[in-house]
């Protein structure tokens, strides 16, 4: 898409919305707007066994914990239970080249002058314009309307790179961890900066899942999620994980990663007590995990986001597996999540996964995968 184009394509065929909940997707009135023309693919985590009603309209597939274990089998062990990290089965059932994925408590925010926000249409944008990872642009996107490279900016560098995330950001609840939250119980974020950004090369950030996109054909088999929730010693950082793994190969590959607009209204704030039990080894973890990822360097002969996500996977068992056993574990989820990967996604596999397609009204949930 030019910089010029004034609205980007609706991508209906192209991309999925992917949502983890483990309440109800009641949210999804307040999109309906934006999101029905998409397909849905939903992710119920917790008690399969509980209904959770879709509104009438969306066309969405539906899977539970049982559904992922039918589908996996012993594998499904890759897949978080009782944490929002289940998103990422979403991304794997997946036949499209985009994913979007959102919290079941993000609703449609507004800009200052009071337009609603199509969280979606800014995401499209974002991936569908080039990213400069490599020199940085201090009026932000030259690729958004009404703006450019400024003087100085080698224009031997202004193609930019393509772009593989969107990272969106949240007005109201901020994503805070949990000792920030207990200590400003009462902030809200209140600020709406108007840009986008490409994050420089070499810089790692905290990728927040609770208004996220992807290209999913340049990037998708590197957003694992981990092994969070229910039988992890850790919680909440599911979302980081897979940024920090996602931003080295990105890296790696001259790809670019965006983060800024587009807001959505995150309304619900987590209980942060219980978000500090599942955080606090994180917390201090992440003080050794930065400075691994920081020094991250792959082969060179390692050229598919698949290869290079096994390679990673053996460094992180080798360089993360004295902080705590769990890094040997996860990293074999590393190479579980891929061969799960290849499983639903074989090179030569025509097609749509054959899971049962609801129409919205009160559709079938993903039996006949
Ligand atoms: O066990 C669970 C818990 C939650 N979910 C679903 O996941 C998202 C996020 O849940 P929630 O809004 O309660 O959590 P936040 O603290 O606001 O989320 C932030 O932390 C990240 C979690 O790691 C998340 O991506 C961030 O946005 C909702 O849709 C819940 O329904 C779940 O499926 N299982
Ligand atoms: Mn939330």
């Amino acid at each position: 898409m030019s910089a010029m184009q004034e609205v980007p394509p609706v991508l209906s065929e192209e991309l999925d919305i992917v949502i983890p909940t483990i309440r109800s997707l009641d949210f999804l009135e307040q999109w309906r707007a934006f999101f029905e023309p998409y397909h849905l693919i939903v992710v119920q985590d917790g008690d399969p066994s509980r209904t959770v009603g879709v509104p009438a309209g969306f066309d969405y597939e539906l899977y539970t914990r049982k559904d992922i274990e039918r589908i996996l089998g012993p594998k499904a062990s890759c897949i978080s239970f009782k944490d929002s990290a289940c998103r990422c089965f979403g991304y794997m059932v997946s036949k499209k080249k985009y994913i979007y994925t959102i919290d079941d408590d993000c609703f449609v925010a507004s800009k200052p002058s009071g337009e609603k926000i199509d969280a979606l249409q800014q995401h499209i944008r974002n991936l569908l314009t080039p990213s400069t990872p490599f020199f940085f642009n201090t009026l932000y996107d030259p690729y958004a309307q009404g703006c450019d490279f400024v003087r100085g900016y080698p224009f031997s560098l202004r193609e930019g790179v393509p772009t593989a995330v969107s990272h969106g950001l949240w007005l109201n609840i901020p994503d805070y961890d949990a000792p920030t939250q207990l200590v400003k119980p009462v902030e809200r974020n209140t600020r709406y900066v108007n840009a986008v950004m490409t994050i420089p090369k070499g810089t790692l950030f905290p990728m927040c899942g609770m208004n996220l996109a992807f290209n999913r054909e340049l990037i998708g088999p590197a957003m694992y999620f981990g092994l969070m929730g229910d039988g992890q010693p850790i919680g909440r950082y599911d979302d980081m994980w897979a940024g920090w793994c996602v931003k080295v190969i990105c890296d790696h590959l001259s790809l670019g990663v965006k983060t800024g607009l587009p807001y959505i209204w995150h309304s619900k704030a987590s209980n942060p007590f219980v978000n500090l039990k599942k955080e606090y080894k994180g917390i201090f973890w992440q003080e050794e995990i930065i400075p691994f990822f920081q020094q991250v360097k792959f082969s060179s002969d390692k050229l598919t986001v698949e290869e290079l996500y096994i390679e990673l996977a053996g460094k992180v068992k080798e360089g993360l597996g004295h902080i705590d056993p769990y890094f040997s574990k996860l990293a074999d989820g590393m190479v579980t999540w891929i061969e799960s990967w290849r499983q639903l996604n074989p090179p030569a596999a025509e097609g749509e996964t054959t899971a049962a397609k609801g129409t919205g009204a009160g559709g079938k949930l993903a039996n006949g995968h």
